[in-house]
């Protein structure tokens, strides 16, 4: 039982993203999810008290586990240390290198899932299953032509598809976090669609969706610098005119890279 582990240990988390999931039943349809095979190699983030590090060694070759918090370090060294089928990094997931795996499943430290997902997108992977505030998770599975598409929805969908595969009630965790979760599957692919340089195309998205309710043409007017087109008042007309009058929450991924595409080969004629 995981309340008898932070019982056992005196752990009681709270504080720097600790809410420790105690569903049985949760944790068992999270590894389901990610459909482990024997010889896999399974990455997870915020490994905790080994909650879910030792149902994932159930079905792995083997577990890498990144943990930050030294106590919890100690916990998991004194419940798995003597196997070598665990890798324990004992580190902050944004400064560490990941070894190489197939497949990464984790209850990852809401403050920084940003910067984790953008990092998770430079490795190869097969998929991954990762536990999110919900509402992050909205924005990273949205579709143009919704609320909750953004900067994060198109940059994720730029490089996998994702899906929200669960909702996930505050009281399954100890303790309860104020905010609901959800569990996203990540499959990485790579785009149906050209980008001529990933850098100005992920600018592009930002510059647009940094005046939301604007039109795309004023974006791009008011970011001539950050794009490096001086002419942008005039070089505006040489391009597609319904793109332009639309708000960035109404542009496809591929619509994005098509202006990004248009706006490098303009710079560097
Ligand atoms: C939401 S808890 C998940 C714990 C456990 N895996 C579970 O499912 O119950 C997030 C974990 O990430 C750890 N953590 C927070 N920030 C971290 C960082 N920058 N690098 C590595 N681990 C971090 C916390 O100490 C905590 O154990």
């Amino acid at each position: 039982m995981v309340y008898d582990i932070l019982r056992k240990y005196g752990i009681r988390g709270g504080y720097h993203d600790q809410h420790f999931l105690i569903d049985e039943r949760i944790l068992d349809r999270i590894v389901d999810a990610a459909d482990i095979k024997p010889d896999e190699t399974i990455l997870e983030i915020g490994a905790g008290i080994g909650n879910l590090t030792e149902r994932l060694m159930e079905k792995a070759a083997h577990v890498v586990a990144v943990e930050r918090d030294p106590e919890l370090v100690e916990v998991l060294k004194d419940r798995f240390g003597d196997r070598d089928d665990l890798t324990l990094i004992h580190g902050d997931v944004l400064e560490v290198d990941f070894p190489s795996f197939d497949k990464v499943v984790s209850n990852l430290p809401y403050s920084i899932s940003s910067e984790i997902t953008f990092k998770l997108f430079r490795y190869k992977f097969e998929l991954g299953i990762l536990m999110y505030q919900y509402e992050f998770a909205q924005r990273l599975v949205a579709h143009a032509n919704s609320k909750d598409y953004s900067r994060l929805s198109v940059n994720a969908h730029y490089f996998a598809d994702t899906s929200m595969i669960m909702k996930i009630p505050r009281g399954a965790f100890s303790p309860p976090p104020e905010v609901l979760s959800a569990v996203v599957e990540i499959r990485p692919r790579p785009a149906d669609f050209e980008v001529l340089d990933e850098k100005y195309f992920l600018d592009l998205v930002t510059a647009a969706f940094g005046q939301r309710r604007k039109k795309v043409r004023n974006s791009l007017i008011r970011n001539k610098q950050l794009l490096g087109i001086d002419d942008m008042k005039e070089f505006i007309n040489e391009l597609p005119q319904e793109m332009l009058d639309k708000r960035p929450e109404n542009l496809e991924p591929e619509q994005f890279a098509q202006l990004a595409n248009m706006l490098i080969r303009h710079r560097d004629k």
